[in-house]
């Protein structure tokens, strides 16, 4: 269970708000209004932004004090972080170790995810020599390796097409039910929201709500969603 206890986060003017629990294993979107604080919630979880108040607990137990490798998250951000001068089993391998000394184990690991991905023969390539979709694949099967309990996702999978979008959501839906990890999902796009999410957090107003059922909130949205949403 991740837990926002009263969290106050500041970046200059702006201010944002949490105070809410996402049970484990939850497929949640984060939505809301340009501007309105989605990174910066999910940067306060990762660890790269500090709250002024209030504090963040995996299990009860607060994680304010660790660095952002040691938190109980794996992440994936709109470009992919992928290494250029990295083949894709070094880029997957350095989910486990940053210093990619893997063991034969570690390496059957990399092995193991990168076939869990459909990237079986492309552990040798370069991240440049990919598709969109193969490099996000990559960048899933570096998630996978790293076998964390919460899979955080900033507008992941914006640039791909519309069917390749909806395959990496549903291979990240099975990817999150296969190991059983929460999941939250930046997303401008009702329609990805809806596919992959069970709820949704509105991010608006200098809050961030408590996850609703996804349909829900966008059949009935409220009135800073339903302007961003173009109703
Ligand atoms: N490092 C920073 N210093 C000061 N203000 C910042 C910083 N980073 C973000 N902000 C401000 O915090 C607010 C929230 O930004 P954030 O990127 O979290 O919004 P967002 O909802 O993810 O937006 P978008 O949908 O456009 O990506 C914005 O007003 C932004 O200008």
């Amino acid at each position: 269970m991740l837990t926002f206890e009263c969290v106050l986060i500041r970046q200059e003017a702006f201010e944002l708000v949490a105070d809410f629990s996402i049970t484990p294993g939850a497929r949640v979107a984060v939505i809301g209004p340009s501007g309105a604080g989605k990174s910066t919630l999910i940067n306060a979880i990762a660890g790269f932004v500090e709250p002024v108040a209030g504090r963040i607990l995996w299990k009860d137990r607060d994680i304010g004090a660790n660095r952002p490798g040691d938190r109980p998250i794996a992440l994936i951000f709109q470009d992919n972080n992928l290494f250029p001068h990295l083949s894709v089993a070094q880029n997957v391998g350095l989910g486990i170790d940053p210093g990619l000394k893997l063991s034969q184990a570690q390496r059957a690991r990399v092995s193991w995810a990168l076939e869990r991905v459909g990237m079986a023969d492309m552990e040798d390539r370069k991240p440049g020599s990919l598709s969109g979709g193969q490099q996000s694949r990559a960048a899933l099967a570096r998630v996978l390796v790293q076998d964390k309990p919460l899979i955080l996702l900033d507008e992941p999978f914006a640039a791909l097409g519309p069917a390749l979008k909806v395959e990496m959501l549903d291979l990240l839906t099975e990817v999150a039910d296969e190991t059983g990890a929460a999941v939250l999902m930046v997303s401008h796009d009702p329609t990805d929201a809806a596919r992959f999410a069970q709820s949704a957090i509105l991010v608006a107003e200098g809050r961030a709500e408590a996850p609703v059922p996804v349909q829900e909130l966008l059949e009935n949205p409220p009135d800073a969603l339903r302007a961003y949403l173009g109703d």
